[in-house]
């Protein structure tokens, strides 16, 4: 019998593999036809998943060396899906016998009629089964960092050092827990309790790295609780952290000028209050209609279509006085590797260099928008140095013709003590070290002329 589990993780890995799906999407969805199960299955499924893909290269190239072509040869997704959830399990996970995943994979396989591979899948899983009984478990570290791109590989290590990259790559946990941002008008740990006491399923906990962050795990969806959009919203604790970082002060004037769809944006209204003022910007006008509609839409005042690399759109309309600008700017997305695997199977250096060149267009064309002595914070949810010391350093040497100058200066963060070192005018948040997803900071003054 095969478990529902596997046939979830199989239909998720396949779809990943053979389509631009994302793998949490594609797990949410399946997940979501089968609402009965028992969480614990719900638990397996998810961990396969995540598992399989960040450890593919090392288990394809584990399974490879025992065939006889040295090829992993599968003549379908969904029976590459059920040999590496087995090699996975064999390889990783304590709570599954290597004998039960054999024979589940086997037997999914010679259930879609396919008895050849079925036992081409037996003789290469039980060969891996007796190598791990007698030289036991590979490291799931160097697993996960012997499966990433070699030019992701040595970005990180670059941007990182060796044993952080490896970190990097390995943390967990996988998926990490969901993030809610409560507004300072309201009581985190009253929140907390209010959450545990309406959903005794779910755990509720403070987040470490943001004073805002409550952290929650089996929850199911969290949009049914009470409190959402108004006392909290749905936000990674990292971005909360990024938000913060702008250092927003009650009554000032700010832009959130890459907002998407707003979430920054509400906590940014919430830091300056009714007596300041919060705009928004996006290259995307269908982003922007979301911010408004959404909580985002209470907190902003005027939004902006506007092209920040072509200048182009709403740009000139655009006041020129922000006391701070907050650019969360598009990037590769390599932080959020833990809860997007697939990012290192899709992204490519190319990417990463077309991304810095769009970031330094960006922050350099936003940045005439902050009044003199203002300040502009750029983030991005990327850990590579490509996109955070490269272009920092680009920012403030090279003149951009734009009628400002951008100087480095201390991140003003007050409600971050432990994340911001005293005076630092960078950081980042990283995965291994803060529990959030990877993120670069850096924070500059605006001068004009
Ligand atoms: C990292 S996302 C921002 C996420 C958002 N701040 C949030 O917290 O949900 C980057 C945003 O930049 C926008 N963007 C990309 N290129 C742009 C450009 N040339 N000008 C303005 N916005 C751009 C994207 O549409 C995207 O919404």
């Amino acid at each position: 019998m095969i478990s529902e589990a596997r046939i979830i993780a199989a239909r998720v890995l396949a779809r990943v593999w053979s389509t631009e799906a994302f793998a949490a999407a594609a797990l949410d969805a399946e997940l979501g036809r089968h609402a009965g199960m028992d969480p614990r299955d719900a638990g397996l499924a998810t961990e396969l998943v995540y598992g399989v893909l960040r450890t593919e290269g090392a288990l394809v190239a584990r399974l490879s060396a025992m065939t006889p072509k040295g090829k992993l040869d599968l003549p379908s997704p969904i029976a590459r899906a059920h040999v590496l959830m087995a090699a996975y399990a064999i390889c990783f996970l304590d709570r599954v016998p290597a004998f039960a995943a054999v024979n589940e994979a086997v037997g999914a396989i010679r259930s879609e009629g396919d008895t050849r591979t079925g036992s081409f899948a037996n003789a290469i899983l039980r060969k891996l089964s007796a190598e791990i009984e007698a030289k036991g478990r590979p490291s799931l570290t160097e697993a996960a960092s012997a499966s990433a791109p070699g030019w992701l590989r040595g970005s990180l290590r670059r941007s990182l050092g060796r044993s952080a990259a490896e970190a990097y790559l390995s943390a967990g946990p996988v998926p990490p827990p969901l993030g809610l941002s409560v507004s300072l008008a309201e009581d985190r740990a009253a929140w907390i309790a209010r959450l545990r006491q309406v959903c005794p399923d779910g755990t509720f906990e403070e987040g470490q790295a943001s004073p805002r962050a409550i952290l929650v795990r089996g929850a199911g969806d969290v949009r049914r609780l009470p409190g959402v959009g108004t006392a909290w919203i749905v936000q990674e604790e990292g971005a909360q952290v990024v938000a913060l970082a702008l250092g927003a002060k009650r009554g000032e004037r700010v832009l959130d000028a890459c907002a998407g769809r707003g979430n920054k944006t509400w906590l940014l209204a919430d830091e300056v209050g009714p007596e300041g003022a919060v705009d928004a910007a996006d290259l995307y006008a269908q982003k922007l209609d979301r911010l408004k509609e959404g909580p985002a839409g209470r907190g902003a005042r005027k939004t902006y279509a506007v092209d920040w690399a072509a200048r182009t759109g709403a740009f000139e309309e655009v006041p020129r006085d922000y006391d701070r600008v907050l650019v969360d700017a598009p990037c590769s997305g390599v932080g959020t590797l833990r809860r997007r695997p697939e990012i290192a199977l899709r992204r490519t250096a190319d990417d990463v260099k077309r991304l810095s060149e769009l970031q330094i267009a960006i922050v350099r064309n936003a940045a005439t928008r902050v009044k003199d002595g203002g300040r502009l914070v750029f983030a991005v949810c990327s850990v590579l140095r490509e996109e955070a010391e490269e272009v920092v350093e680009r920012l403030v040497t090279e003149d951009a013709g734009t009628g400002v100058r951008l100087e480095k200066a201390p991140i003003e963060a007050e409600l971050l003590p432990g994340i911001v070192g005293e005076g630092a005018a960078s950081f980042r948040l990283l995965p291994h070290v803060q529990g959030t997803d990877g993120y670069f900071v850096g924070g500059f003054l605006v001068r004009r002329g």
